[in-house]
């Protein structure tokens, strides 16, 4: 006992600073508040002192009271005094008790529990309590009943509407800011306002049986700006500028809180109410003004009060703050999620940022704390930005981290590990020019038609790098439409080929594996040497048993070298023999799980496969055994900070030019109407004479009861022949047969019909390219990525070319206008991201795999997707398995983000 007053007293007069309080606040909780100094009352005075010298930062009631509770903590009882040092923790001083302050001298394991007992200023220290990892997240994932004050109704109805933990009330962000203006400049309606003022009067007022309120006027001196000599503009009011500063005018602010439910109608609620708000206080209020009838009278319900010590009170200078406006949750209003977050910032200590100081450094972010504090409650607009941006990176940076850190986990030697890393690290110089590529590839690439553009060699440099490498390939390539991603997937087909192996392309509909089959045979017939030419497979739904078996077993002997088809490739009977490379196109009309099952399948079959023992070279032998490459194409242009936030574990390849020659597509807008519709028919009519064909697009199949504005394909068909009975009508829609569906197609190609009827199920990858014009009906029921895929159905050859957009209302041709003034798909997909989000930009299936991003924007927040990235294999490059990085680990557990898309 007299050792440990000693300590304290000791402790006492050696330090002035609040380092000793830290101290002895620590000492107190080693031992679990034994020490008994009621003789001399040191502690007290002690206590008493260097709170007053905290507190007198910030002068508010709850300090003074504890200020006298610190008074008699010599007497008070031990549970009371732990309570007591809980508060003060509590109370502000949470983050000045930081473990920077445990003294070094003592033990270990004392240390881990003060440092447990200081994180967690709530709970009553007990010995014996172990500190695991995840120390920061503790903290972040407390239960909201670690805020100070908060009733047992008030954490109710927080968990009701899903706050459970720190973080997730820390989590619901400002919606916006309002410029807090100075109250001496003016006041208007609906202006967030900051005054100072005196509490004249408080009133409860029960309302009616269930509706109750509270009043509180508040008398504010501002400036007069109405009166007559401050509006004069000649000289003389400017030389009374300085006497006119001083006009001054009452105004008073009427604070209105409501209360429903009978039960706060009750006087001795009411009266407790009035009794919190003393008369004569200096106060600051904050808020949104509205004008009431009387002159210089005001409402206020939604604000901020705080109680100053005087008028001059320099700790609230709130002019120019920016004021959170938070969106109100689950009847939560805004007012009190701003009240509780606060609470809760000030219980904050500073050490909860699992990220560790040096990377946040070198990438300027904030520290977790100071974020969480800057976005709600920032000084200025500059700070909240600085906040948010640690935020967002935070989003991506757990995302992407988790992605990496979930392939690392997938590959078996460090060596592995190490080469997928340098992988993402040098992805610009990851490239094979043509001198490397094989033989076969060489040969395939003499025997095109035309010379490929640099972006696309480019890509197909790329990706035969990829194709060396001894990890699997995780591979987007990515382009706008009629870009020519078909060949460039083609050369990484015959690559592999080259080498002795097997490649599989899969597309979602029977027309594309057709069309691809076709195209990729000619290209091949151009080949001269007969013999090296790789022999090639269609597998569709519709090929016969008998040339399905056939060709099952071409790919199970190795005799087909690649196969083209849609989702029969992943049935299970089919087999191959050493599948090397998986091209997955139009990838995201695939589910997530069907793409991964063809992954793990051909995995499977790789390593079983026969002609493994057959390859002689080493090196291939080990490559055998390997998870084939896999390369997925989009046509949907989206952003690069979408695809990253979608596809984080793939390296992304793009297209950014178009083949030579390409004349831009000419496109109208044009209104569904009666003289609308003359006007297209007539432009259809001059586009057939010039001997152009044209595709006519519906947004539905039949008529429909339903919806009788929307024009369908099979109802039009007659109406249409009837009008250009000199030419040629087809029909083509995802309900016929797949013969007819290519019967109609090869009419089409062929010429031998002019005009096909269709719905959307040209709008992957069709290529006819002489087709020059496209007339779109019910435009407005598609949307702009969808109408810009459709549209490159056309100008795909040399020919001028037209895409009409019939809009049915006037109102969504306004909508539509972006497509008039650009044919630039990523351009467009951006406008689609900034209008409509990601979710109607990647349509509904796509997007159901795009994880939620409560504060990033995918539409400004590119670059630091790319900061968070570069974050991500820093850190998994400095500690592939994340042990030096416990904390990080355990926030990655917490934040799950590790689920692979839709997995
Ligand atoms: N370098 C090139 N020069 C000239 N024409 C090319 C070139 N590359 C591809 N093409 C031709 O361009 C057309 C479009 O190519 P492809 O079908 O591969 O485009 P895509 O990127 O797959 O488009 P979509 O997304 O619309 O399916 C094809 O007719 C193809 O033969």
């Amino acid at each position: 006992m007299a050792v440990s007053t000693l300590a304290v007293q000791s402790r006492t007069t050696m330090c002035s600073s609040d380092k000793c309080l830290r101290s002895a606040l620590i000492f107190e909780a080693q031992r679990g508040y034994r020490n008994l100094v009621s003789k001399d009352m040191r502690l007290n005075n002690f206590l008493s002192s260097k709170m007053s010298t905290v507190f007198s930062r910030s002068k508010h009631k709850l300090a003074e009271k504890l200020l006298k509770e610190v008074d008699v903590y010599g007497r008070a009882s031990v549970r009371d005094r732990s309570k007591l040092l809980n508060k003060i923790l509590y109370s502000g001083a949470a983050d000045m008790v930081s473990s920077t302050y445990i003294p070094d001298t003592l033990e270990t394991e004392t240390r881990q529990d003060l440092q447990f007992n200081v994180d967690k200023p709530s709970t009553v220290p007990q010995h014996g309590v172990k500190q695991n990892d995840g120390l920061v997240e503790v903290m972040l994932d407390q239960s909201i009943s670690f805020i100070p004050g908060l009733s047992k109704r008030n954490s109710r109805q927080l968990e009701n509407c899903g706050f459970h933990t720190l973080r997730k009330l820390l989590q619901h962000f400002p919606r916006t800011y309002a410029d807090l203006q100075n109250a001496q400049i003016g006041i208007e309606d609906g202006q967030y306002l900051i005054f100072v003022g005196k509490i004249l009067s408080s009133r409860g007022v029960r309302a009616s049986y269930s509706l109750s309120f509270l009043e509180v006027v508040v008398a504010c001196d501002v400036v007069d700006s109405e009166s007559p000599s401050t509006s004069r503009d000649d000289g003389a009011a400017l030389e009374s500028d300085k006497a006119d500063s001083g006009r001054k005018k009452t105004v008073f602010l009427h604070l209105k809180k409501f209360f429903r439910g009978t039960r706060f109608t009750y006087l001795p609620f009411l009266k407790s109410l009035e009794e919190k708000q003393k008369v004569g206080d200096i106060v600051c209020v904050s808020g949104k003004v509205r004008i009431m009838r009387s002159k210089n009278h005001y409402e206020m319900r939604e604000y901020n009060m705080d109680v100053l010590q005087d008028e001059n009170d320099p700790s609230f200078c709130a002019q120019g703050r920016p004021y959170p406006i938070y969106p109100s949750k689950g009847g939560l209003s805004p007012n009190f999620l701003r009240d509780v977050i606060s609470r809760t910032l000030k219980v904050l200590p500073s050490n909860i940022d699992p990220i560790p100081e040096d990377l946040a450094h070198d990438f300027g972010l904030l520290c977790l704390r100071d974020a969480y504090a800057g976005i709600h409650q920032p000084k200025s607009l500059k700070e909240a930005e600085l906040a948010r941006k640690r935020l967002v990176f935070d989003e991506f940076f757990y995302l992407q981290l988790g992605r990496l850190f979930q392939m690392l986990e997938g590959l078996g030697t460090e060596l592995e590990k190490d080469g997928l890393l340098d992988k993402y690290r040098k992805s610009e110089f990851n490239l094979i020019d043509i001198d490397g590529w094989s033989m076969l590839t060489k040969k395939f690439l003499k025997a095109l038609p035309y010379s490929l553009t640099s972006s696309q060699l480019r890509a197909a440099s790329e990706i035969i790098w990829d194709l060396k490498q001894p990890v699997p390939m995780n591979r987007l390539l990515q382009g706008d439409v009629g870009c020519g991603k078909t060949v460039v997937a083609f050369l990484a087909c015959v690559e592999v080929i080259g080498l002795g192996y097997q490649a599989a392309f899969m597309v979602p509909t029977e027309l594309l594996a057709v069309q691809h089959y076709e195209q990729l045979q000619k290209l091949l017939a151009n080949m001269e040497e007969e013999e090296c030419k790789p022999s090639v497979a269609l597998l569709t739904g519709s090929t016969s048993t008998r040339e399905s078996r056939l060709i099952r077993q071409g790919l199970q002997t190795g005799d087909i070298s690649l196969v083209i088809g849609t989702h029969s490739l992943i049935a299970e009977k089919v087999e191959f023999s050493a599948l090397r490379i998986a091209v997955v196109d139009e990838q995201h009309r695939f589910g997530v799980i069907q793409r991964g099952r063809f992954n793990s399948k051909l995995y499977y079959n790789s390593i079983s496969s026969k002609l493994s023992s057959s390859i002689s070279d080493e090196s291939s032998q080990d490559n055998v055994i390997m998870a084939p490459h896999v390369l997925a194409m989009s046509a949907t242009p989206i952003p690069r900070s979408l695809a990253l936030a979608l596809y984080g574990d793939m390296s992304l390849t793009q297209i950014t030019d178009l083949p030579p020659g390409r004349i831009p597509v000419e496109t109208f807008l044009i209104e569904g109407n009666e003289p609308g519709f003359e006007k297209v028919y007539q432009m259809m009519l001059d586009e057939l004479e010039a001997g152009g064909k044209i595709y006519l697009v519906y947004p539905v199949i039949e008529q429909s009861e339903q919806l009788p504005q929307l024009r369908a394909a099979s109802a039009d068909l007659e109406t249409i022949s009837q009008k250009f009975s000199g030419y040629k009508c087809g029909l083509l829609h995802g309900k016929m047969k797949s013969d007819d569906k290519s019967e109609a197609l090869g009419l089409f190609r062929s010429g031998e019909t002019n005009i096909l009827l269709s719905t959307q199920v040209i709008e992957i990858g069709v290529d006819i390219p002489d087709a020059s014009m496209m007339v779109v009906m019910n435009a407005e029921r598609f949307g702009i990525a969808q109408l810009h895929q459709l549209r490159g159905r056309v100008g795909r050859g040399g020919r001028n070319s037209k895409c009409i957009l019939v809009a049915s209302t006037d109102s969504s041709l306004s909508r539509l206008k972006v497509l008039e003034e650009s044919s630039d798909g990523f351009y467009l997909a951006n406008m689609d991201l900034v209008m409509r989000g990601p979710g109607d930009l990647l349509g509904r299936k796509q997007s159901g795999h795009l994880p939620e991003f409560p504060i990033a924007r995918l539409d400004i927040d590119g670059n630091i997707i790319q900061e968070a990235h570069l974050a991500a294999l820093k850190i998994l490059g400095d500690s592939l398995d994340l042990e030096k990085y416990p904390n990080l680990k355990a926030e990655l557990s917490m934040r799950q983000p590790l689920c692979l898309l839709g997995d």
